[in-house]
């Protein structure tokens, strides 16, 4: 719905929190139900003059069940956070839970047993070349609490080879296998024994279009079927449809955290506003990269009257009142509209520059994004471009 807002007084943006943005930041769960948290990290290599600060303050939050995918330059800090949040590093500053247990505070056995519920695949395979790829696969499944017998693990781990495709070469050795087989014994080896959470880096970088199409969709049945918490730490543009989020690591910090799904969603919605009409859904999921999530509670002011205008909202989820002032009363304010899921208002005040003609508050829990005004406009003037493009194409033909 369009509304024309004009007046305008103060807004009370503190009953909302907000979500300071760099691209969709996904909900962050505060009650301990993250795989892996990631608060303010901090890392640094080296000691003396040689100490070289290599993270910066970095926050990650991991469900169950969601494949990360971490992408960023080469010495971007990705492998050094996978191997703090894997154990494999210890945390020197900030906090860091994983399965929902403290890291930095956590003793060395406890480290042990946590541990054996994570799953590595690290880019040096660490294969034991005495060993057969089975063998090899059987390394993992014995540092375990629980042994099955001999046999039932030999079986899953033939069945697991089986799986990454090298169900023929169970019982070959590493000598007699490629880099891309043996990458993907260490793949076998990384899943066998069922972990909670996957840590991978550069999994498919040996492997051709097909076994590496295998290997991540064999990541998305664990993530799926058994609420696996995978994060990838990748440079393979080809398997990044795997991710519901993306991550992007730029000198030592997440310069960008992306909830792919989402951005999809918000496309979807975005393309069924008026204001956006002709521009096209990919431009749209791109664009809703740069809104900025909001969640407010019953009775929150998200706009105010009087106001100037600095944003279009679109509501995710939830539902807003629409209050303008009754003609002879400039205090009295009456219901106009109410607002649901999809609907948007805002943009007049960004179009005109004229100030808010209503308030406009939530009356249930409700989740906005919001587009700036520097964004909106650049919106603006591609669409512009895009309908004479569209234009000229037809007077073209
Ligand atoms: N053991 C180490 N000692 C000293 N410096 C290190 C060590 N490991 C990494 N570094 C430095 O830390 C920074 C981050 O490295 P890291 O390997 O985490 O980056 P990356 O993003 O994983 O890079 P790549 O994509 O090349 O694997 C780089 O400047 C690197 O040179």
């Amino acid at each position: 719905m369009k509304l024309p807002f004009r007046n305008d007084r103060s807004n009370n943006p503190s009953s909302a929190r907000t979500v300071a943005s760099r691209g969709i930041t996904p909900e962050i769960a505060l009650d301990g139900s993250a795989a892996i948290d990631v608060r303010g990290v901090n890392h640094y290599y080296g000691t003396g003059d040689a100490r070289k600060q290599v993270l910066h303050d970095n926050h990650l939050q991991v469900q169950p069940g969601e494949i990360v995918i971490m992408t960023g330059q080469s010495g971007s800090g990705k492998t050094t956070l996978l191997t703090l949040i894997g154990t494999l590093r210890r945390v020197q500053e900030g906090q860091l839970n994983v399965l929902g247990q403290p890291l930095h505070d956590l003793s060395q056995v406890n480290i042990g047993n946590l541990r054996k519920r994570l799953g590595f695949i690290f880019q040096a395979h660490n294969l034991f070349g005495s060993l057969t790829a089975q063998q090899n696969v059987r390394m993992a499944l014995e540092l375990q609490p629980n042994r099955a017998s001999r046999r039932e693990e030999n079986e899953r781990c033939s069945k697991m080879l089986t799986e990454v495709g090298l169900g023929e070469r169970i019982h070959y050795k590493p000598s007699g296998l490629s880099g891309g087989q043996k990458q993907r014994v260490a793949v076998a080896r990384g899943l066998v024994h069922q972990p909670d959470i996957l840590l991978a880096d550069e999994p498919t970088a040996a492997l051709d279009e097909e076994s590496g199409r295998q290997v991540v969709t064999l990541f998305q049945r664990e993530a799926r079927e058994r609420g696996v918490a995978i994060v990838i730490v990748t440079h393979d543009n080809r398997i990044l449809d795997v991710a519901d989020r993306i991550v992007k690591m730029d000198f030592g910090r997440i310069a960008r955290d992306t909830n792919l799904n989402e951005a999809a969603v918000l496309g979807e919605m975005l393309s069924k506003c008026n204001v956006f009409t002709g521009v096209a859904i990919s431009t749209l999921t791109e664009i809703s990269r740069s809104m900025t999530r909001t969640e407010h509670a019953p009775g929150d002011r998200i706009v105010t009257y009087g106001e100037v205008g600095d944003r279009f909202y679109l509501i995710r989820e939830g539902s807003v009142s629409v209050k303008q002032p009754s003609h002879d009363s400039s205090n009295d304010f009456n219901e106009v509209a109410t607002l649901h899921d999809g609907d948007y208002f805002g943009e007049t005040a960004l179009l005109t520059g004229e100030p808010r003609n209503a308030h406009v508050d939530a009356t249930t829990e409700t989740v906005t994004y919001s587009l700036d005004a520097a964004t909106f406009a650049d919106v603006m003037s591609q669409r512009k471009s895009i309908d004479e493009e569209v234009r000229s194409s037809l007077f073209a033909e």
